[in-house]
């Protein structure tokens, strides 16, 4: 539950789409959910906007720039310790090369390998509306 003292935490995320596939990166043993899978991104800082934060998280964990496409729906979950509010954006990958800071991994999936991936459970709704609009928001899947 989340009150005055221990607010809703601001957490947005990038599906960065290219290829008719989407990029998802996987946590290291350095960080908390070690292991799981998430979208790249991180904690809206004091006076940033959502964007400006996703587009600085993404910089600094990923060294790329993207371009922010459309807003998904966001998800509040409750973890033992917080709550967070997850804000998603679809994105696309602008310039500059992948270099990791602070993942392990990230791979480019389509939309059934998706299905399989033990995600971050804050993500999971999120996953589930990328495969209702998979089509227009990434792209026909490959027959
Ligand atoms: N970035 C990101 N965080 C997520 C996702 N799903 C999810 O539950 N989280 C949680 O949201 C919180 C914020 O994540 P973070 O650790 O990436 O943020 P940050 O780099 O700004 O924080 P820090 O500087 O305190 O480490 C973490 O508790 C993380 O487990 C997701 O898809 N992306």
């Amino acid at each position: 539950m989340s009150n005055s003292k221990n607010p809703i935490i601001p957490v947005t995320c990038a599906i960065i789409i290219q290829g008719g596939k989407v990029l998802l990166a996987k946590r290291s043993a350095l960080m908390d959910l070690a292991g799981k899978w998430e979208f790249p991104g991180g904690k809206i800082e004091e006076g940033e906007s959502g964007e400006e934060c996703l587009l600085r998280e993404i910089k600094e964990e990923l060294g790329i720039q993207v371009e922010l496409l459309a807003p998904l729906s966001p998800v509040n979950f409750s973890y033992p310790t917080k709550v967070i509010q997850l804000i998603p954006f679809t994105a696309r990958w602008a310039s500059g090369e992948l270099r990791l800071a602070e993942h392990d991994q990230v791979e480019w999936y389509d939309q059934n390998q998706l299905n399989s991936l033990d995600l971050a459970p804050a993500d999971i709704p999120i996953v589930h509306e990328l495969q209702e609009k998979w089509v227009k928001l990434v792209g026909p899947n490959e027959s």
